[in-house]
């Protein structure tokens, strides 16, 4: 390492966005390393309303690792972040930069170390898979930073040991986690199948459904599953594979129908085997039912499937509609039936592109008022509405996998000390 100055502070600002499943991981055979039981499919969201944000820093100057989430510093001693470090370190490479007197060899990686600040443009541990972004944030950020060569599918090996979703965050557009045979999880990694603009007629509308109780966490609840549940195997070994096969297809083909049907089923044979699970976990809660029903309903009436459906480990619904006019259509129904709270403004009421709620002719709160029962329930008077049962909506579509941020004025960390602006 270059003594002449002990100064210097190099630094990475990297974006990733997050991503929803619609074929779910659930299950691991190795909890250290994060291996799953069964492939997995997602898509990746929009970063422009879903992203993390981190930069990352190393100086001679830093005396031990650490790291800021959302302005609070945190520790990094769990396992799944010593897990990232590791990886990633054992993978850098020599670094110069002659103009700035900076000169790092490999080796030197080892003794350096770093500071992460990282910020989530949504609420984290909030059912909306912040550790997703986060983690494929963390180790995309520090492979720019330690000059590691590995492409993003080796990057996905390590983001999966933070957590096993953030490994299909290293990819815009859709995405499989192949869960791989290799006892060391070398092969299991994610794959690119279409970028975001193979199928941009798709609309995402996220549901955040007002919830007080924290959920059991996905990696209890998936342990759990896996001990208890006489379902899980039959999930893992005859379900999924077939489904893997058939939505790959769907999403080559762009067959919005097959899609919605495998999409809608996997979500609800996961949510099953939850309750298959001893004691049983529901994620999803009476709101979480009533938007799936409201889908159901739309889709038999109209034929064929307009909007599916899926569900996390949260009550919170991700509604994929097939086009800008089914999202207007889908968004009318949900403003009927969830209005706002009296206090709640439209504007902080459905956030991210506005432009959906236009397309439904919806321009300030009268016209939520005014929205009639949809055609299809316009027999079963009274229609139910359910005022504040839902915090807000989110309008989204597939989006881009990672990106450097080169612009100074967008790190998060300061460069002349190396800590949160
Ligand atoms: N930007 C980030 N950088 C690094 N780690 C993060 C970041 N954001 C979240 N995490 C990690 O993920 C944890 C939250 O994960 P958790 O699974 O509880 O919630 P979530 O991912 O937001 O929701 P869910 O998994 O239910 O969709 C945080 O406590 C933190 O350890
Ligand atoms: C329901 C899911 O969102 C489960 C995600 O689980 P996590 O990736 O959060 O779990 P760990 O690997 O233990 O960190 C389905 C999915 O994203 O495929």
């Amino acid at each position: 390492m270059a003594e002449q100055s002990k100064k210097w502070i190099l630094m990475v600002t990297a974006q990733t966005p997050t991503n929803i499943a619609v074929i779910k991981y659930w299950g691991k055979r190795d909890e250290n390393l994060i291996l799953a039981i069964n492939d997995s499919i997602s898509v990746t969201l929009d970063p422009a309303h879903l992203c993390t944000t981190t930069t990352v820093a190393v100086s001679p100057s830093f005396q031990q690792d650490r790291m800021w989430l959302n302005k609070k510093e945190i520790s990094l001693d769990g396992a799944r972040y010593q897990n990232c470090l590791r990886e990633i370190r054992a993978r850098a490479n020599d670094y110069e930069d002659e103009k700035k007197g900076i000169k790092i060899s490999k080796n030197d990686w080892q003794n350096l170390h770093v500071h992460i600040d990282s910020y989530n443009n949504f609420p984290t541990a909030a059912g909306l898979a912040s550790s997703a972004a986060g983690f494929a944030c963390l180790v995309f950020s520090l492979a720019k930073l330690m000059n590691v060569q590995e492409d993003n599918g080796r990057l996905s090996a390590i983001a999966r040991q933070g957590s096993g979703s953030a490994c299909r965050s290293l990819f815009g557009g859709f995405v499989k986690w192949v869960m791989g045979k290799e006892e060391d999880g070398s092969d299991s990694i994610a794959v690119p199948l279409v970028d975001e603009k193979h199928w941009d007629e798709l609309v995402i509308i996220i549901a955040v459904v007002s919830s007080r109780q924290k959920e059991k966490s996905s990696t209890s609840g998936m342990r759990e599953t896996v001990v208890t549940s006489a379902l899980i195997e039959h999930r893992a070994k005859e379900v999924v594979p077939k489904r893997i096969i058939q939505m790959e297809e769907a999403i080559q083909n762009r067959d919005f129908p097959t899609f919605a049907q495998l999409t809608c089923s996997d979500s609800n044979q996961f949510h099953a085997v939850c309750m298959d699970t001893s004691p049983p976990i529901f994620y999803m809660n009476n709101t979480s039912h009533r938007v799936i029903s409201c889908v159901e309903k739309w889709n038999r009436a109209e034929g064929t499937p307009q909007v599916a459906y899926t569900f996390d480990a949260g009550p919170n619904a991700v509604l994929i509609a097939r086009n800008r006019k089914a999202a207007a259509l889908m968004l009318q129904r949900l403003l009927f039936h969830f209005p706002p709270n009296s206090d709640t403004d439209l504007d902080s009421y459905v956030i991210g592109d506005k432009s959906i709620l236009k397309d439904a002719g919806i321009q300030d709160l009268n016209d939520v008022e005014a929205l009639p029962p949809p055609p299809e329930i316009k027999d079963k008077v009274p229609a139910q509405k359910c005022k504040g049962e839902i915090s807000y909506f989110i309008c989204t579509r597939p989006g881009r996998g990672p990106v450097l941020l080169p612009d100074e004025s967008q790190a998060l960390l300061c460069l002349e000390t190396g800590l949160p602006k």
